[in-house]
């Protein structure tokens, strides 16, 4: 007779919301998915009002005094528009302290669900480690993530959202500006005239009709800057080793090789992200291939520029002219020779800001980090699997499914801290390109790990999580003939090479299996090892083997009634009449070990554990 086994993971509960029905056309429609359970181990919940201020010297500075206990914390380190602010305020205790020191900031973070920055604030490893894993978000008010360190964020479970299209026309305009100013020399030739100066002679232009200008970069801004500039007469080219030519051609553009870009463009205007692949991306040996008397607008990133070697191009006339919103050090120094130069026009990292475009774009933030801290999964996050709402909700009820699979399966290994491989099986009758299991998996790994750690796992973390622990996740499908309508018909959860605290759950196959379907929305597990169950997965759960023999059912069932457990459902599996069966008891309550050990006392019982779900 096996001793009676109980774990005592905390139970989370999770609530699966359909696609709300948001006003603006930019809100993405979202599930709601345990972005973090609330109040786990470890973690502070000091309240903005109990919160010792950080020992910031910062202006303007609104410390969140009058704030709500139980409302989560959002940090504002830097200048956001009204409208995000109140609909913050709505939901949050908001703390707004522009130009923190990094010190100043890493004080305050611990203090903080969420953080929401521009890009004049480094969120670095240092600032997640210092948040002792409170931070849930960082909310980046506008397009460039190249101030967050994502990794980080990851490993730490911290979701990264942005605001991804608010401020593209803001910038793309701001290209324009540039790109006109800069041709007819309208700053050099505004302070000469403010000098007392009248130089017609010297400020001649250079016009942009029939030139050739080549974007690099042809996403979201490179592609309005392109609709504007054909506007302007110009022939339009554009490189982008990702953007589809079919786009392109529907503006008129051409996309090219960055060879063809270069050697033939009269214009260049940079829209790629900074990244490690396209940091100072134009270089010496790049300046090189250009035409010579080349002119240069850059909007996107200092760093995609080396700009020591655009100096060199300048003074040597490959370059005829640069305009540049953004610098590889923000603020340059005031005697960059770069932003001296003559031939150089510059504005301080102005592209998003107009009035409308920060509206938009603290609308379209304060939005995405209030749907995260809710635990929405929003369509702008930059470091969790970004899902379609459709798919989304029809995998609802799976989701479920899946975390209950991998928090049972876990529980039912002996020790519980071995596991090394996990394979999941899906059946369905969807092609399995048809069939988004990101989601899936993460919650099965949420499921397996956390009644075994002190880590909290969500959809940012999962597959880190499990790597970092040493857990390999296999997938597999196994192709049903059957109607595609229903995505997945049932999911399979194997451990391999452990052993079993209700051994009757390992299957023929060695590994630990449970099985389980969703039927009328509701998760049901179908499979324990090689025996047939159907219980739906709510409340807790007793499994015993026993010798299939009548009045079993009525003995625990009597066990448990008379120490006032009240029994949901019950289930029993057999292998053959007579022989051995696997009874699944659900439970509201968790029975207390006296009852559990009386079950354990029944004759005909072999083997029986009680698993929490
Ligand atoms: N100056 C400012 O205030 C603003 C600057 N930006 C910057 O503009 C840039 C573009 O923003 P969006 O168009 O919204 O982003 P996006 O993601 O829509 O477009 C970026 C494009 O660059 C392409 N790309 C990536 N690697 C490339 C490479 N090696 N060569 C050529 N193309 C490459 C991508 O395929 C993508 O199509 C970002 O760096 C962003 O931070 C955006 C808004 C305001
Ligand atoms: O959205 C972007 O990528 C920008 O560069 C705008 O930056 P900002 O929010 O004005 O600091």
């Amino acid at each position: 007779m096996a001793a009676p086994s109980q774990t005592t993971a905390a139970t989370t509960h999770h609530r699966i919301l359909l696609p709300a029905n948001h006003h603006r056309a930019l809100a993405p429609s979202v599930l709601r998915l345990p972005l973090r359970a609330h109040a786990r181990r470890g973690r502070l919940s000091v309240s903005a009002a109990a919160a010792a201020p950080a020992a910031s010297t910062a202006a303007p500075s609104e410390p969140a005094t009058g704030a709500v206990p139980g409302k989560p914390t959002v940090l504002v380190a830097e200048k956001l528009g009204a409208a995000g602010l109140e609909l913050l305020r709505e939901f949050a205790n908001v703390d707004c302290s522009y130009g923190l020191s990094p010190e100043e900031l890493r004080a305050k973070i611990p203090l903080c669900d969420a953080l929401i920055v521009r890009s004049g604030t480094k969120v670095g490893r240092d600032v997640f480690e210092a948040s002792g894993g409170r931070l849930r978000v960082v909310g980046r008010a506008g397009v460039g993530i190249d101030n967050v360190d994502l990794a980080a964020a990851t490993e730490h479970g911290c979701l990264v959202v942005n605001a991804p299209t608010a401020n593209t026309v803001a910038a793309a305009e701001h290209g324009i500006a540039l790109l006109t100013a800069m041709s007819r020399n309208i700053a050099q030739a505004d302070a000469s005239l403010k000098a007392g100066k009248w130089q017609r002679n010297k400020y001649v232009g250079v016009s942009l009709v029939g030139k050739t200008l080549a974007i690099l970069g042809f996403g979201k801004v490179g592609s309005e800057v392109a609709r504007r500039a054909k506007g302007l007469g110009m022939h339009v080219i554009a490189h982008d080793p990702y953007a589809s030519a079919d786009r392109a051609h529907a503006i008129g553009v051409e996309l090219v090789s960055m060879e063809e870009a270069l050697t033939t463009a009269d214009f260049i205007s940079l829209h790629m992200p900074l990244t490690p692949a396209t940091n100072k991306m134009l270089n010496d040996e790049t300046f090189a291939k250009m035409k010579k008397g080349v002119r240069i607008i850059n909007v996107a990133r200092g760093g995609v520029i080396d700009e020591d070697a655009l100096v060199r191009a300048l003074d040597s006339g490959i370059v005829a002219q640069a305009a540049l919103d953004v610098f590889t050090k923000e603020p340059p120094a005031p005697d960059s020779k770069l932003v001296l130069h003559e031939n150089v026009t510059v504005t301080p990292h102005l592209g998003a800001s107009t009035v409308e475009a920060q509206e938009g774009v603290a609308i379209e933030i304060a939005e995405a980090v209030i749907g995260a801290l809710k635990g929405e999964l929003a369509a702008s996050a930059v470091n969790a699997p970004m899902v379609p709402a459709e798919v989304l909700s029809e995998l609802a009820p799976y989701v479920v499914l899946a975390e209950k699979l991998g928090r049972l399966a876990v529980q039912l290994v002996a020790g519980g801290g071995g596991i090394k491989s996990v394979k999941v099986t899906y059946a369905s009758a969807r092609a399995p390109d048809d069939l988004d299991t990101r989601l899936l998996r993460a919650m099965i790994t949420k499921g397996l790990i956390e009644p075994i750690s002190s880590v909290f796992v969500n959809l940012v973390n999962a597959d880190f999580t499990a790597k970092q622990r040493g857990v390999r996740i296999t997938e597999e499908r196994i192709l049903l003939d059957g109607s595609p309508e229903t995505p997945i018909d049932y999911i399979q959860v194997h451990i391999a090479h452990v052993e079993s605290k209700f051994p009757s759950a390992v299957s023929e196959s060695g590994e630990i299996t449970v099985e389980g379907k969703v039927k009328d929305g509701i998760p049901h597990l179908t499979k324990v090892g090689s025996f047939q169950v159907d219980v739906s997965l709510e409340g807790s759960l007793i499994l015993c083997r026993q010798v299939d023999q009548p009045g079993m059912i009525g003995s625990v069932g009597s066990v448990l009634g008379e120490e006032n457990v009240n029994v949901s459902f019950m289930s029993v599996g057999r292998i053959a009449p007579r022989k051995h069966a696997v009874m699944a008891i659900g439970v509201d309550e968790e029975p207390k070990k006296s009852t559990l050990t009386k079950i354990g006392e029944i004759p005909a019982i072999e083997e029986f554990v009680f698993l929490k779900l």
